[in-house]
C-alpha cells in the first residue's frame, strides 16, 4: 500500500492553467533583473529579495496587489526585463514538470521604454516561443489575456481586440482577475460576450472573496458561461449547484495561494478542494496562482494534496489527465498530452 502511494510529483506530467505571468516570477529572476539596472544605473527600487524576503509567502490579499503595482511593474518595465522573466517562468515550470502551461498577463503599457499593449503581449508571445524551441518542445505553452476588474469597458474591450488580433499567434482566451474588492463586474458583459462570439474561451476568478462573491455577481458571470472559473471560494449552495450542473466546467483552485492570503477559513484540510475533487461534472485542475509570491510550485501542489486528502495513486493520476479536457488549446494538443501524461 505504501508502495502504492509512491509518486515522484515533479516527474509526473502535469497541467498548469492559472499562472499569473507578473506574479509567476521566482525572487532570484526579479533579484538578477534587479541587479542589471543597478548596474546600469537604471534604477533606484530596492533589492527584490529585501523587499521580498525568501522563504516570506504570508502576503494576503491587502499586502498581496500593491506588490505588483508599486513595485514589480517598476522594476519589470521594458523589452529585456519583459523577456528575460517571462523566459524564466516558463523554464521553471518546464523544470517542475510543466508539460502544458497556460500563462495569463494583463497587456500592460510600458510608456518609458516605447511599448504599448500589443507590443507587451508579442514580446511576452516571442519569449514564450523562444523559451518552448529551447526546450525541445517538451512543454508547450498557450497565453490567456487577462482584464482587471479596474479596468474601464473601453479597456476590456481593448484586451478583447488584443486576444483576437495574436490568437494564431498563441492567445487563446481572456480572464477577469485582480483585486476582489474591487468594480462592478456586470460592466464588462459586452466585452466577455464578444470574446465568446469571437471563440475564445473564457475564464473568470469566482468568489475569492467576500466581496466579490454577491449574488448578483456570481449569477451575472454564470449568466457569461465561462469555460472555466478560479478559486470558486465564497459560493453559496445554490451556485454550487448550477455549477456542478454546468458538464465539463474547468475549476481552477490554488491551495498553497488561498491558504497563505488567508482566502479560507483553515488550513490545506479546510479548502475546498476537498469538496470539489471527486464531484461529478466540474473539472478540478490544481493551480499555483502566482509561485514567485506563495513560493509552491505545482508539484508541491500535488504534493499537499496527497498528504492533506490522501488521494490514491490512480485518483492522483485519473485527476491530473482530467485536466486535459478543459485545456485552451485544440485537439492536437490534447492528443499530444493524453500521450505523454501517466
Ligand atoms: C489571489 N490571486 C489573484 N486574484 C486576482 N488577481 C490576481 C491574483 N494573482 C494575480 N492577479 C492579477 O495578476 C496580476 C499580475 O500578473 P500580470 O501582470 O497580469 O502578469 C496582478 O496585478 C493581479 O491583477
Amino acid at each position: 500500500m505504501a508502495q502504492e502511494l509512491k509518486l515522484d510529483f515533479k516527474s509526473m506530467p502535469k497541467i498548469e492553467l492559472h499562472a499569473h505571468l507578473t506574479g509567476s516570477i521566482s525572487r532570484q529572476c526579479l533579484h538578477e533583473i534587479w541587479e542589471i539596472k543597478k548596474a546600469a544605473g537604471e534604477t533606484d527600487l530596492e533589492d527584490p529579495l529585501v523587499v521580498m524576503p525568501p522563504g516570506r509567502h504570508d502576503y494576503d490579499l491587502t499586502t498581496f496587489f500593491p506588490l505588483f503595482s508599486s513595485y514589480i511593474y517598476n522594476l519589470v518595465n521594458d523589452a529585456p526585463s519583459l523577456e528575460l522573466s517571462t523566459r524564466s517562468v516558463v523554464r521553471d515550470f518546464a523544470a517542475d514538470g510543466v508539460v502544458y502551461l497556460e500563462l495569463r498577463t494583463t497587456p500592460r503599457a510600458m510608456p518609458t521604454a516605447g511599448l504599448d499593449k500589443a507590443g507587451y503581449v508579442a514580446a511576452v508571445l516571442q519569449a514564450i516561443s523562444g523559451e518552448e524551441q529551447a526546450l525541445a518542445q517538451t512543454l508547450h505553452a498557450r497565453l490567456i489575456l487577462s482584464i482587471d476588474r479596474r479596468n474601464t469597458l473601453d479597456e476590456a474591450l481593448e484586451v478583447i481586440a488584443l486576444a483576437k488580433e495574436f490568437r494564431d499567434k498563441g492567445v487563446v482566451g481572456v480572464d477577469l482577475c485582480g483585486d476582489p474588492t474591487k468594480g462592478d463586474v456586470a460592466l464588462f458583459t459586452p466585452a466577455i460576450k464578444q470574446a465568446k462570439a469571437a471563440g475564445l474561451k473564457v475564464t473568470i476568478h469566482f468568489a475569492e472573496a467576500e466581496a466579490s462573491a454577491s449574488e448578483a455577481e456570481l449569477s451575472t458571470i454564470m449568466s457569461w458561461v465561462p469555460d472555466r472559473l478560479g478559486h470558486v471560494i465564497h459560493v453559496p449552495e445554490t451556485v454550487k449547484r448550477h455549477i456542478t450542473a454546468r458538464k465539463g466546467i474547468g475549476l481552477e483552485l490554488c491551495l498553497s495561494c488561498n491558504v497563505h492570503a488567508k482566502m479560507i477559513v483553515g488550513s490545506f484540510e479546510a479548502h475546498h478542494f476537498g469538496e470539489w475533487w471527486c464531484v461529478d461534472g466540474p473539472v478540478v485542475v490544481p493551480c499555483t496562482d502566482d509561485v514567485g509570491v506563495f513560493g509552491s510550485p505545482l508539484s508541491n501542489e500535488w504534493r499537499l494534496i496527497q498528504e492533506h486528502f490522501k488521494l490514491r495513486r490512480e485518483e492522483i493520476l485519473g485527476l491530473a489527465r482530467k485536466g486535459i479536457e478543459v485545456i485552451f488549446a485544440d485537439d492536437a494538443e490534447k492528443a499530444r498530452l493524453r500521450e505523454i501524461m501517466w
